[in-house]
């Protein structure tokens, strides 16, 4: 068996074309859709990262304000800034770039944002929303993720839905996304024993560690779906995700790639929820 692709690419430019619809429209009736990028330092990632956001936003039509920091910016004038960007009733969306240099406290930072601007979703708040059900916005990594399931036309209700990794970001949300969408969750993680026991009940299987090679296909059920959201260097210097895709992709029924999977469609969410952030405020 070849498991067919869930082509991340294909599926975020039609999110990304209907956000830019709504983007104009929002526009012609005066509303200018703000998202605020913080960049503190200089990690070279971050500033890859950031550049892509950038250019997504200009594309669509959001007008990406980015505003770049020395490593030496102290804690308080970081949340200073925040501040007055809460206040600022242009930035709809306030992004602050993970990692934070080390004498920061990423958490107080994250906290420091209003939850009506955390178009990332990384806010207390915003996770409280999502584990009880309420409106609020959704960590973008697992959003896309739901899409790309979505997109394929996949009902969960029911399915043994296995995440690997659980951090605030991916793992958490995702496994509460899954679990909405009536999946059975199984969460596993560092300590998690025999993981390839567990991994081959699942129909939906979910890799966020950042290790190569993490989901074998020994470990994979026949014909199940499978996410990768790991991004890890080669030696060569190319991408690679979590999963064997080369072993996996024999044995899956859908897979996605690395690069072109579920890394454009975290950067298609983050433009959407700014539209929601700009849209919400326009109300
Ligand atoms: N494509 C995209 O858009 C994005 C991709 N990423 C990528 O996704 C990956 C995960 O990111 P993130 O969640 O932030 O990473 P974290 O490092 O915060 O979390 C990794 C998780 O993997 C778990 N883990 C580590 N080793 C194992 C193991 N041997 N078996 C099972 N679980 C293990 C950890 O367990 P424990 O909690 O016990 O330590 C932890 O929960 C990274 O490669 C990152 O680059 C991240 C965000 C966006
Ligand atoms: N506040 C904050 N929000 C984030 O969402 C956030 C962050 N900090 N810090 C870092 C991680 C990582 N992340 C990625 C998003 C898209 C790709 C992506 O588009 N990847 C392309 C390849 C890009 C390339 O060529 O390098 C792909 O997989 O096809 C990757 C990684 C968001 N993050």
């Amino acid at each position: 068996m070849t498991a067919q692709l869930i082509d991340g690419n294909a599926l975020s430019r039609k999110i990304r074309a209907d956000v830019s619809g709504r983007i104009a429209a929002l526009k012609a009736s005066g509303v200018e859709p703000t998202l605020a990028i913080v960049l503190v330092g200089d990690d070279p990632a971050s500033q890859v990262y950031v550049k892509h956001k950038v250019n997504d936003s200009s594309e669509t039509g959001l007008t990406a304000n980015l505003e770049r920091y020395p490593a030496s910016m102290t804690e308080a004038d970081l949340l200073a800034r925040i501040h007055a960007l809460n206040e600022d009733p242009k930035v709809h969306g306030i992004l602050v770039q993970l990692p934070l240099p080390p004498h920061m406290d990423s958490h107080r930072v994250i906290e420091a944002i209003s939850p009506a601007k955390d178009v990332d979703g990384f806010h207390v708040a915003s996770a409280g929303a999502l584990m009880v059900g309420q409106p609020g916005f959704w960590p973008c990594t697992p959003h896309g993720c739901m899409k790309m399931l979505e997109s394929i036309g996949y009902d969960l209700r029911g399915k043994h839905a296995v995440v690997i990794g659980r951090s605030n970001i991916v793992g958490k949300p995702m496994a509460m996304m899954l679990l909405a969408k009536n999946a059975t969750v199984t969460i596993c993680h560092s300590a998690t024993k025999d993981l390839g026991a567990i991994t081959r009940q699942a129909d939906v299987v979910v890799a966020a560690v950042g290790r190569r090679n993490i989901l074998t296909a020994d470990m994979v059920k026949p014909g199940a779906v499978i996410i990768d959201v790991g991004m890890n260097r080669k030696e060569d210097g190319k991408l690679a995700g979590d999963v064997d895709f080369d072993g996996v992709k024999d044995v899956a029924s859908w897979i996605t790639p690395v690069p072109g999977g579920v890394g454009p469609m975290t950067r298609a969410m983050l433009l959407a929820n700014t539209l929601e952030a700009a849209e919400r405020a326009a109300r």
